[in-house]
């Protein structure tokens, strides 16, 4: 058990350290021309874990990134540069690595604590295989249980009243434009001209809650299936994208999955949880 805070902060970056290096280990394999790269702190140890493979293996591979902090760690690590948007018609990544910031029962996700989610979504679906690194502070039953923030929406700055207005209505708790960082006057700026808001909700439902014929999860009592709240935020004018990766996973359509094939928890006792649909 850890004593101080800055013990317990080694732990955690020990921990997406171990989830980083043996996820690449698992999902990269040589032979894969293209790769994704997500963003946030977790992933500069993904990028380390394929960088340290040397040029012989990774020479023949391109990198593709979520926003511009990716995009620098891809460069910096000496990596090839690539775009989503110059990808051929019709071809898909090898794979794509990223973290998150909660991870629910089945598979679920929030995305965007770092403000990425909309590329990070369009890079996602756009591999074959999606796998998910984090620390053992994301694991979690339902979202919303351990990622308190709430779920970040990535809006159309002149559409973010109105947006909070339908928040409220559907019931998140004070729901509110993410600042930006400290010295920066005024909302943050996502790298393609949006603002985030942050909707805090009640713990989400899995389907199987509403299977058991207890709840409802359609809002009406202040809970909501992952699923049913998903498909209504992402319809609200004014709504660019949202952090829930959901719906489908990898083993079962061919391609436009948001939840991960494979989900790996660095632990605090130094182990590594792999978490796959269905476990
Ligand atoms: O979604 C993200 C950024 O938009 C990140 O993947 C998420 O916030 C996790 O970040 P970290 O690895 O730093 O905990």
């Amino acid at each position: 058990m850890a004593s101080t805070a800055e013990e317990a902060a080694a732990l955690v970056e020990t921990s997406k350290c171990l989830a980083a290096y043996q996820a690449v280990k698992d999902h990269l394999r040589p032979e894969y021309t293209r790769i994704g790269i997500g963003s946030g702190s977790t992933v500069v140890y993904v990028v380390n874990a394929i960088a340290e493979l040397g040029p012989s293996v990774t020479s023949k591979m391109a990198f593709y990134p979520t926003g511009s902090q990716s995009e620098e760690l891809i460069e910096a690590a000496g990596l090839n540069l690539h775009y989503i948007s110059k990808l051929p018609a019709g071809q898909q990544l090898d794979v794509a690595f990223d973290g998150a910031d909660e991870v629910d029962d089945d598979m679920n996700l929030i995305k965007g604590g770092g403000a990425c989610l909309w590329q990070e979504k369009i890079v996602a679906a756009s591999a074959k295989r999606f796998v998910c690194v984090a620390d053992f502070r994301k694991l979690s039953g339902r979202l919303g249980t351990a990622w308190k923030k709430g779920i970040p929406i990535e809006v159309l700055p002149m559409a973010a009243p109105r947006v909070l207005d339908e928040l409220r209505r559907m019931g998140s708790l004070n729901p509110r434009i993410r600042p930006g960082l400290p010295g920066k006057a005024g909302a943050i700026v996502t790298d393609n001209g949006m603002w985030i808001i942050d909707a805090p909700f009640a713990p989400l439902l899995l389907l199987k809650d509403t299977e058991s014929g207890t709840q409802a999860g359609n809002g009406a009592d202040g809970l909501w299936t992952v699923d049913a709240l998903a498909d209504k935020l992402i319809k609200l004018p004014g709504v660019a994208e949202i952090g829930l990766f959901y719906g489908n996973n990898g083993l079962e359509v061919a391609s436009g999955a948001q939840k991960p094939v494979a989900a790996y928890f660095g632990m605090a006792d130094g182990t590594v949880q792999i978490k796959t649909p269905g476990t």
